[in-house]
């Protein structure tokens, strides 16, 4: 009898929405159980995940599969970066910006069957001082909202919606020296977004060109907000389009220095991280094998 492949699934169990599937249940029914030998493990505390996929790739488990949101797929993710081991995703959270990107179905049953096809393709991951990130990572507005949002005991995204509604037009810009490609730019800027993925998650699209195997970050600057700009950023974020030149500026690049007088926070994955006066941002093209749909 031929070896089944190890596949092991990490579960947060705090991510997400409250919901009433049964995740191992559906597994053991939807799993092809003939070719995996799997095995369920769940995270303890908010960093376990990283630990728990180093082990698997180490022991050279073949797929690790994140069950949760992109907090829990960026921490899988980690802890496979550069290894032989793919992530898989069983999407769990708010906003699962990584499975969306990557068209992995929102249902468990769908997200089972991806993983039985088995199709792995190799994506890039992005970094920002240091902290690696596999959907988008900002400086300005989405980090205050991500730093606002991790105090909140109400998760959720009417609850995030809500938060952007009541602070979008009260942030204050803040002048930054930034570096892309050789050129330096001195601007206001009320968000810096950096995408390896074109959405945020929950099909907002803030970088709707972005391609996670193109070996760059698609960098979306707001220089200053008003009502009208938030009412067009808001409309083509959803309707994947490009913002008019008032509203956004693209650009293309490998890597992104950008340095600020007062501290700006910034945030991976929608997962706050802190503040600092300086930023290196880069791509690493290529680092992370992932299961996707055919
Ligand atoms: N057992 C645990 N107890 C507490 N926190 C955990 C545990 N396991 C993981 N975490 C933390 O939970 C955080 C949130 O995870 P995740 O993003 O998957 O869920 P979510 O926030 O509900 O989803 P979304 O980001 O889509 O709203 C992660 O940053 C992770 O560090």
């Amino acid at each position: 009898m031929t070896k089944r492949t190890p596949i092991r699934f990490i579960i947060n169990p705090t991510s997400g929405p409250k919901s009433r599937v049964d995740v191992p249940a559906c597994i053991q029914k939807h799993l092809d159980l003939a070719f995996f030998e799997h095995e369920i493990v769940f995270t303890e505390y908010a960093g376990h995940a990283t630990q728990l996929a180093q082990e698997a790739a180490a022991a050279a488990c073949k797929i690790v599969v994140a069950v949760g949101g992109d907090g829990t797929v960026n921490e899988v993710a980690q802890g496979l970066l550069y290894t032989d081991t793919a992530l898989g995703i069983l999407p769990k959270g708010s906003g699962n910006g990584l499975a969306r990107h990557l068209e992995v179905p929102m249902k468990i049953e769908g997200a089972l069957q991806v993983l039985n096809q088995g199709h792995i393709r190799t994506i890039d991951s992005g970094h920002i001082n240091k902290h690696p990130f596999f959907t988008t990572a900002g400086i300005g507005f989405d980090a205050y909202i991500s730093s606002v949002f991790a105090g909140n005991k109400k998760r959720g995204l009417q609850t995030y919606l809500e938060l952007v509604l009541k602070e979008v037009l009260t942030y204050k810009h803040q002048t930054v020296k930034a570096s892309i490609n050789g050129n330096e730019l001195d601007t206001d800027c009320y968000v810096m977004a950096f995408a390896n993925a074109a959405q945020y998650g929950n099909n907002a699209y803030v970088a709707p060109m972005a391609d996670i195997q193109d070996g760059l970050l698609d960098v979306c600057l707001v220089r200053q907000m008003d009502l009208i700009k938030a009412l067009h950023l808001s409309y083509s974020m959803l309707t994947r389009q490009l913002a008019n030149e008032d509203s956004a500026e693209y650009f293309q690049t490998k890597h992104v220095q950008v340095k600020t007088e007062e501290p700006m926070l910034f945030h991976a994955d929608g997962e706050f991280k802190g503040k600092s006066t300086s930023f290196e941002v880069h791509v690493e093209p290529q680092s992370l094998k992932v299961v996707t749909p055919l």
